[in-house]
Order: structure tokens, then C-alpha cells, then sequence
């Protein structure tokens, strides 16, 4: 709308200068005013039309039809949702499919210009949700339907000026994240509650705001100093770079920050729908197989807390929670036993360095989830070489990642991006042929996960 408008204004502007100059036979024809005077244009103001891809009738037809699937789509949504088959909050690879069903319509009507149109809000919003959150605004508004605060009593518990707190509130208010119920009062939505405790989404989106976009605004200047290479170690990572700590690894960058390591574990179990521990993989053959062993049954390498042993053990009926083992840097491990839950109370946390020689020999299964992404090729060629010398003949070892597809989805894309400020990157299936492969091991079989980019890669020694 607004370029038609501008490409209106600009035509009436150069007819009257042709008008003007012609009249005074300064000007012969129109075309040589276009030739001489303006580079090639974007398309010819006379005719509106000559240079710019209209859509044709057969590409309205188009929009037209992929709207209209997409619609029913949504409306046989809307009917499984009220016939109570279906439930938009526990099956999340439905939902999933929904929201990308809704943004295709979106992305179907949208004019190039609406773009920066979205962008720009969202940006607002994400700072007021991060200084919401840091300065507790979320915690001290009441919960409840028809709970609500004015802007003038919320600014006062937060010790913050009415004005400060109401400009803030305004994008979230546009954004439906927050509600005015009435004209100088706030109140929570569902999406705003979140935020109100210590969840792993808010760990998320603090990690976000605090770790990944000090990062991407330091992009420029640092490819202006290193060249326009893929950066691929560890060591010199556009993070480093974005906090004054190059050559230092983003994992000894926040050891010296316990508040950001910790908000770093939690917000990895954020990701936990998106990354289901062991998706349609059915690990019981573990189970029956080993039975009269002593060996370690499932080795989590990098485990964090242990979310995902958590997650098998509910999965797996059978598996002795005391032949698991987490492992992770020590004072990752140390951590976690200080917060452990009955059902991983007989886990053992062990503390390594998984650049190091693997602790836990001859392991029935050894488990890898969301680490390998954080490396370059050659650091994971590494990682997965001490995995394999570790290997017993039989071990197999499980690597949980996204694997890309071709063309990539915007949400792996996105974790692509955040993977390259930290010297890793998402990998596709010849990506991860190519690391298993060099490290002495073979892909037995690939289980991807309906809904979203991720997928268990099951593999055993070359
Ligand atoms: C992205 S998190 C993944 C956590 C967990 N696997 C999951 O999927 O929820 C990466 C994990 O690797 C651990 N880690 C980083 N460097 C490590 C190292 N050198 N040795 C062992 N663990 C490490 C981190 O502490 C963190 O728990």
C-alpha cells in the first residue's frame, strides 16, 4: 500500500515536471526523461506497470486456493478442538503444525513491506519483557480472570516511575501479552504469566536478551576484523569476542557467572518439547539385553541436570535408575545433585570433560543430546572419538539434534545462527555422517520427530 502510494505521488510529481518542462520545450518525450534523469527504474510511473511483477491472474488464483486449504486446515482445527478430540496444549506437534498452517497464510497476504512492520514491535517487545521480568513487574501483578492493577500501584511496588512502567506495558498491551482491561490498569494473559517465576521459558528468553544479542550487535565488527570467514573453534567465538573474552570457551565464560550458568541449564529444558528425549526410539531392548550385567545402561554425556535421564527412565519401564549416569562439568554435576529429585535420587552424577577421555567404559548406550551443536566439525570429530574409544563392541551411542532439512526451517535457521556465535552450527544428515564417520562410528538408523527439526540418530562403531 504505502509503495503504490509513493509510486502514485512520484508519477504525479514527474508529470508535472515533464508538463513543465515540455511546455517550455525543454523536454521532448517522456522516455528521455526516464533515460536521462533517474537510474532504470523499479518499474515505468507512466504505465505502472512495465517492471514490476504484478501477480497475474494465475498467481491470484494460487494465493487464492493455498488460502483457502490453509483455511480449512484451521477450521478442521477449530472442529476437532470443540468436538474435544483434540487439545492444542498436550499434543504439541499438532500445534506446531497449526502455528506454521497460520503463519503461511500470513506470509501468503503479507507485502514485502509489512515485514519491517513486524519486526520493529517485536524488538520493543522483547526488551520490555526482559526489563519486566528483571525488575519483577510480571510477579507483582495479580493473577486471576479478572484480576488487574493500575499502572500507578504496579509502578509503586517495583519502586519504578508510573511513567517508566506504562510505556513499557504499552508494546506488550498492542502485542496481546498483556491486557488493559480498562483505561490506567494492566492484567496478566496466559502468555504474560509465564514470566512470573523462575520457568525455563522465561531462562530462555533471558538468555536471549542477555547472552545472543550482545552477540549478534557485535557481528558486524567482528567479521570487520577477523574477515568474512565461518568462525569454527571454540576458543575465538563471536561471543568471547562480544564480552572482551577472546580466546576463552562460552563455558568458561560463565563458569565465572554462576547466575548465567544456571540460567543457561534451566533454560534448556525450554526446548524439551521441541527435543523429546527419545522421541519413537524405544530403549527397552536395553533393558531385557543387559539384564545380568553390571555395565552402565545409558551414559548422558553433557547431561546438564539430568532432564533427559529423567525423561528415559519415565519412558523406559524397567530401567534401574542406578545403572544411569549423568555426567557433565563438575560444577555443573555439583549443582545437580544439590537439587535432585526421588525419582534420580539413585542416578550417579559423574564430573568430566567430554574434550577428555570418556570416565564410563563399555556402556550399554551413550547419550548425546543438544552438545554437539555447540562445536565445529573438528571439535566434535574429537568429542565423538572419545565417546567411540569408550565403546564396547555392542554399545550403540544416541545423538539427539535438530538435522536440518533443505530448505532449513526458520526456527533451525534461527538456532543455526545462535549456534555460529558460539563456534557450533545445526548439521544436516551428511553433516552428521560426515563427524560420526570420522570418529570411527556408523549411523544404524535416523528417528525424526514429527513436528519439529529433531531427530535421534542411532549409531554403533564403525
Ligand atoms: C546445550 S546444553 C545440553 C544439556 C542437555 N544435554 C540437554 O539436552 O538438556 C550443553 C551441556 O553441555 C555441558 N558442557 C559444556 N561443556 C562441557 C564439557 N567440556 N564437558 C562436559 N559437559 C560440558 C553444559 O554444562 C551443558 O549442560
Amino acid at each position: 500500500m504505502y509503495i503504490f502510494e509513493t509510486a502514485l505521488a512520484s508519477r504525479s510529481l514527474l508529470c508535472a515536471l515533464y508538463n513543465l518542462c515540455s511546455s517550455n520545450n525543454i523536454l521532448p518525450h517522456p522516455s528521455s526523461l526516464l533515460e536521462y534523469t533517474i537510474p532504470p527504474p523499479a518499474f515505468d510511473f507512466y504505465t505502472m506497470s512495465a517492471n514490476i511483477e504484478l501477480p497475474t491472474q494465475n498467481q491470484s488464483h494460487d494465493v487464492a486456493d493455498k488460502l483457502q486449504s490453509l483455511a480449512s486446515l484451521l477450521s478442521d482445527t477449530a472442529t476437532s478442538i470443540r468436538a474435544g478430540s483434540l487439545s492444542l496444549e498436550s499434543n504439541t506437534p499438532e500445534r506446531l503444525k497449526i502455528i506454521s498452517a497460520a503463519k503461511d497464510a500470513v506470509d501468503l497476504i503479507k507485502a514485502a513491506s509489512d515485514d519491517i512492520v513486524d519486526w520493529i514491535p517485536f524488538l520493543a517487545q522483547f526488551a520490555a519483557i526482559r526489563l519486566f521480568v528483571k525488575w519483577k513487574v510480571f510477579q507483582n501483578m495479580p493473577t486471576g480472570e479478572e484480576a488487574r492493577i493500575s499502572y500507578g500501584d504496579l509502578a509503586g511496588k517495583v519502586g519504578a516511575d508510573v511513567a517508566l512502567i506504562a510505556r513499557f506495558a504499552a508494546p506488550l498491551v498492542a502485542a496481546k501479552f498483556l491486557r488493559q482491561p480498562a483505561p490506567g490498569h494492566v492484567a496478566h494473559t496466559p502468555r504474560s504469566q509465564v514470566y512470573t517465576t523462575d520457568s525455563p521459558i522465561s531462562a530462555m528468553m533471558q538468555m536471549f536478551f542477555d547472552e545472543t544479542l550482545p552477540a549478534l550487535c557485535a557481528m558486524p565488527a567482528y567479521f570487520d576484523q577477523f574477515g568474512l570467514r565461518e568462525p569454527t573453534g571454540r576458543l575465538d567465538t563471536i561471543s568471547a569476542f562480544a564480552f572482551g573474552q577472546l580466546g576463552r570457551s562460552v563455558w568458561d565464560i560463565l563458569s565465572d557467572h554462576p547466575d548465567r550458568l544456571r540460567n543457561m541449564i534451566l533454560a534448556m529444558a525450554a526446548m524439551e518439547q521441541r527435543f523429546p528425549s527419545l522421541g519413537s526410539y524405544d530403549l527397552s531392548w536395553v533393558v531385557t539385553t543387559a539384564r545380568d550385567s553390571g555395565r552402565a545402561l545409558l551414559v548422558d554425556v553433557g547431561g546438564g541436570k539430568g532432564q533427559a535421564v529423567k525423561a528415559i527412565l519415565q519412558a523406559t519401564p524397567g530401567l534401574p535408575a542406578h545403572r544411569c549416569v549423568v555426567e557433565d562439568l563438575p560444577e555443573v554435576v555439583e549443582a545437580a545433585k544439590s537439587s535432585v529429585s526421588p525419582e534420580m535420587a539413585d542416578v550417579r552424577f559423574v564430573g568430566m570433560d567430554f574434550h577428555a577421555e570418556q570416565p564410563v567404559k563399555g556402556a550399554m548406550t551413550y547419550y548425546i543430546r543438544r552438545c554437539l551443536h555447540d562445536y565445529g566439525d573438528e571439535e566434535c570429530v574429537g568429542m565423538l572419538q572419545r565417546i567411540s574409544d569408550a565403546m564396547a563392541a555392542d554399545s550403540k551411542l544416541l545423538i539427539v539434534e535438530q538435522v536440518l532439512s533443505n530448505p532449513p526451517s526458520a526456527f533451525a535457521t534461527a538456532a543455526d545462527i545462535a549456534m555460529l556465535l558460539i563456534g557450533g552450527k545445526e548439521r544436516t544428515i551428511s553433516g552428521f555422517k560426515d563427524i560420526t564417520g570420522r570418529a570411527g562410528l556408523k549411523i544404524l538408523q535416523v528417528y525424526r520427530n514429527k513436528g519439529t527439526d529433531a531427530a535421534l540418530i542411532e549409531c554403533a562403531k564403525a
